[in-house]
């Protein structure tokens, strides 16, 4: 095992409040990181534990001021940037195959998004290879981690057929994602159109089965105004059973109107209900009351690429919800990898602060994904480090559409 120090950092944010300045964001500047325990260059990354093979990943051992900085194996000189957290993209659909770029240019001259275009991929998805769909995977991952983003989620959800969306979920565990979604009710597919009881008993009933040992977490896109989405007690009836099988809980909630998924994800105590577009007073109210439990998933990009409003992140951030911010990226509603655009989005559209969108895509992500690992630079956590060719994280929406941010090579 090798020590590493990170050194002449201009401006490092922590997210830590206990580090540096003690605000929200952990701010020092002039600092360094001291890294330890990584695997020494040309040793395995892996050490097996209990006959798994476990990843040696190491961990922050120190931050302070650059000048009384200890002694490391190495040292990387960032030349006076800016570092922040590796980005924690909470929701994303990565695994599908196929381009619906065509119905993107009919929304932009008014065609209302409705969840229908979801077959188009669904069926692209089934025709594709398992290799077609893993290279597919890992280039949109390395495209992530080419824009600061360390940690993501990845859902199923364009197979909807036991086999597919178990090995879409398979495919995800083995390009190396940890956190992994069963979304089999993404929407009800065209052979269940009026067999919709058969379809959530398919989903509650086998698919589950052969998802479950892949995945951490069940979804639903709960959406009664759309036909293909399900309604509150659909929803319902999916999200216990992934419970009951041991899976976490997470909700595609008030996207197109302000339907029961809030309502629905607060009661459950699910991780995150995510899109929160349209959402009624109750629901605030809800989410406020169950901001110790639930995060509230802002997915400005969906609201880019469907012209449709964006939420009122002030008003929630102000009334107290826990909120966070995630790319949302898929073929759909929001084909954008990038966590900057979605942070700029944020700053300039939603009336988050610049210190708030950051935090939302760091600390917030991971409060959404419930990981205490991650989404911070604090002692003990994960050496997750963001590069922003940059003096100031406040550049990542002032330089909007630069490609200023890269997640920090430590090998
Ligand atoms: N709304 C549901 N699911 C995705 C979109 C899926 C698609 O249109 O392909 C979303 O989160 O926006
Ligand atoms: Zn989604």
């Amino acid at each position: 095992m090798t020590s590493l120090l990170v050194t002449d950092i201009g401006e490092l944010v922590t997210a830590d409040p206990t580090l540096g300045d003690e605000s929200p964001l952990g701010l020092l500047h002039d600092a360094a990181v001291l890294v330890d325990d990584l695997p020494a260059p040309g040793v395995s990354a892996y050490r097996m534990l209990e006959g798994e093979a476990v990843p040696q990943r190491g961990s922050v051992a120190w931050v302070g001021p650059a000048a009384s900085a200890p002694a490391a194996d190495r040292v990387i000189s960032v030349q006076g940037r800016c570092v922040v957290p590796g980005f924690v993209d909470s929701h994303a659909h990565l695994v599908f195959a196929g381009d619906r770029g065509a119905e993107f240019a009919a929304r932009m001259t008014g065609e209302p998004y409705d969840g229908g275009g979801i077959a188009v991929s669904v069926a692209a998805s089934r025709a594709a290879t398992d290799e077609d769909l893993q290279d597919l995977l890992l280039y949109r991952l390395a495209e992530m981690r080419a824009q600061g983003t360390t940690t993501v989620e990845v859902k199923s959800g364009y197979g909807l057929s036991v086999a597919d969306e178990a090995r879409m979920l398979r495919l995800a565990v083995e390009a190396g994602v940890e956190e992994t979604t069963f979304l089999g009710a993404h929407v009800v597919p065209a052979d269940f159109r009026d067999r919709r009881a058969e379809y959530v008993e398919l989903v509650t009933g086998p698919m589950l089965e052969a998802c479950a040992p892949h995945a951490a977490w069940g979804d639903v896109f709960c959406e009664p105004a759309s036909a293909h989405a399900f309604d509150g007690d659909e929803a319902r009836t999916v999200l216990l059973a992934c419970r009951e099988a041991g899976l976490e809980l997470r909700v595609h909630g008030n996207q197109l109107s302000a339907g029961p998924g809030v309502q629905l994800a607060c009661e459950l105590q699910a991780a995150s209900v995510d899109h929160c577009t349209h959402l009624a007073p109750a629901d605030v109210d809800a989410l406020v009351s169950c901001a110790a439990t639930t995060v509230a998933t802002l997915l400005p990009g969906v609201e880019f690429s469907t012209r449709s409003p964006y939420p009122d992140a002030r008003a929630l951030l102000d009334a107290g919800v826990s909120v966070a911010l995630a790319t949302d990226c898929n073929p759909g509603t929001c084909y954008s990898s990038s966590i900057p655009f979605v942070v700029a989005l944020a700053v300039r559209e939603m009336g988050m602060t610049p210190a708030e969108a950051l935090l939302a895509v760091t600390r917030g992500g991971a409060a959404a994904l419930r990981r205490s690992d991650v989404g911070h630079l604090g002692i003990g956590a994960r050496p997750d480090l963001t590069l922003l060719d940059a003096p100031s994280y406040v550049h990542l929406s002032y330089r909007a559409g630069v490609p200023i941010a890269t997640a920090l090579d430590l090998s």
